[in-house]
């Protein structure tokens, strides 16, 4: 179900909104890719889907699926309906007065499916998202992370060749996020077609993402996998947005192995294979080795300093190799510069952990 392998989405995509803004963007999504578009707020994300969807004509450029145009103004336009295209939509919009059931027939119905066979589609749908005992339900019914399966099941019932999601884990609290997120990240991966995410949140956006597009007042800064993105940021706000050290590792005991090398303790129980999640500012640097409470800490090298802003990030060398975050203050105080010899320490509840899929572990090694 759901595969539509084989076709690459191509856009070029230029579109002038009444009141200055311009979007001037272009994107390839091939065919089991997850590409993340995240940006600040304003940037032309969501601007950028609804051109996509054919809900915002382009006003130059164009949007081709392989050898089927889209969109080429002034030429030619594919209305909504026409396009393989599944959407979710941030807080799911699912309609309040049907069923969950009908919720997920109903763009199969709009394309001229039977009754008959749209319930027993979305009926195969929803006992893949594991909702199949909530079909006769409402949806106001639902949790969080339930609606967002529906939303999900939704979309995809339709077999798209491009499924777009805009902030498919913001409407959901903290702890259900960090399941749902990797419930999405096993669908996306089953998902044949071409996947275009938008968030705002770097986590969501690493974890879910084979490869990160960061936009800025319509235009793409940068793009690369997300460890590429991480390790090398072009812009402040990449710098502080993206700036997210994640290591994969096996989980033994209480303390993680890392693929890279070295081994970090997280607060939270974990088993098996996981991805551990800390920002840079929660490094703490020592001249020596720290003694205490700190679990985790373990001897770097200095071996690169950037000033971004009012912070200043290190690259620090050694096992783990991981990103940290400093005052200048600090870079004075502690005399750093490259080849210094430090002492880093993270504290266990500083570092999120959470499962990883297997074969995942391409991403793994983190910042290097
Ligand atoms: N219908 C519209 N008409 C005119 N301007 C619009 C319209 N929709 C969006 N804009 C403008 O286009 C720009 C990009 O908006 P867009 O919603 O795509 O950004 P975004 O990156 O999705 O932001 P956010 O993270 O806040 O959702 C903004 O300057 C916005 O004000």
């Amino acid at each position: 179900m759901g595969e539509a392998g084989g076709v690459t989405l191509d856009a070029d995509l230029r579109l002038d909104r009444p009141g200055g803004f311009r979007l001037d963007l272009r994107l390839r999504v091939a065919p089991g890719e997850v590409v993340t578009l995240l940006g600040p707020n304003g940037a032309g994300k969501s601007t950028t889907l609804r051109a996509i969807a054919g809900l915002a004509p382009l006003t130059g450029g164009r949007i081709s699926m392989s050898s089927q145009d889209w969109d080429v103004p002034p030429r030619r336009f594919t209305p909504p309906r026409d396009r393989g295209v599944g959407v979710v939509f941030q807080e799911y919009r699912l309609f309040p007065h049907m069923s969950v059931r009908e919720n997920v027939a109903f763009g199969l119905r709009a394309r001229g499916v039977d009754r008959h066979a749209a319930r027993r589609r979305a009926d195969e749908w929803l006992d893949v998202v594991g909702l199949r005992d909530h079909s006769g339900h409402r949806p106001h019914r639902l949790s969080g992370g339930q609606a967002q399966r529906a939303a999900l099941a939704r979309a995809l019932a339709t077999t798209p060749e491009v499924l777009l999601l805009d902030e498919p884990l913001a409407a959901l609290d903290v702890s259900t996020r960090a399941r749902v997120r990797a419930e999405l990240s096993r669908h996306l991966a089953r998902f044949g077609g071409a996947t275009l995410l938008v968030s705002h949140d770097p986590l969501d956006a690493m974890t879910l993402a084979d490869r990160l597009v960061i936009v800025e007042d319509g235009r793409e800064v940068q793009s690369g996998t997300p460890v590429e993105v991480a390790t090398r940021p072009r812009t402040d706000y990449v710098a502080r947005l993206v700036g997210l050290n994640l290591l994969g590792g096996n989980a033994t005991g209480d303390s993680v192995d890392l693929a890279g090398g070295g081994r970090l303790v997280p607060a939270d129980p974990v088993r098996g294979p996981v991805w551990l999640a800390f920002p840079p500012s929660a490094v703490v640097l020592h001249a020596t080795e720290p003694h205490g409470s700190a679990r985790n800490h373990w001897p770097v090298t200095v071996t690169g300093i950037e000033q971004h802003g009012n912070t200043v990030r290190l690259h620090l060398e050694g096992r783990p190799t991981v990103l940290a975050d400093v005052t200048p203050a600090a870079v004075a105080e502690l005399r750093l510069a490259p080849g210094t010899a430090l002492w880093a320490a993270v504290k266990a509840t500083e570092i999120r952990a959470y499962p990883a899929e297997p074969g995942e572990g391409g991403m793994a090694g983190g910042a290097g």
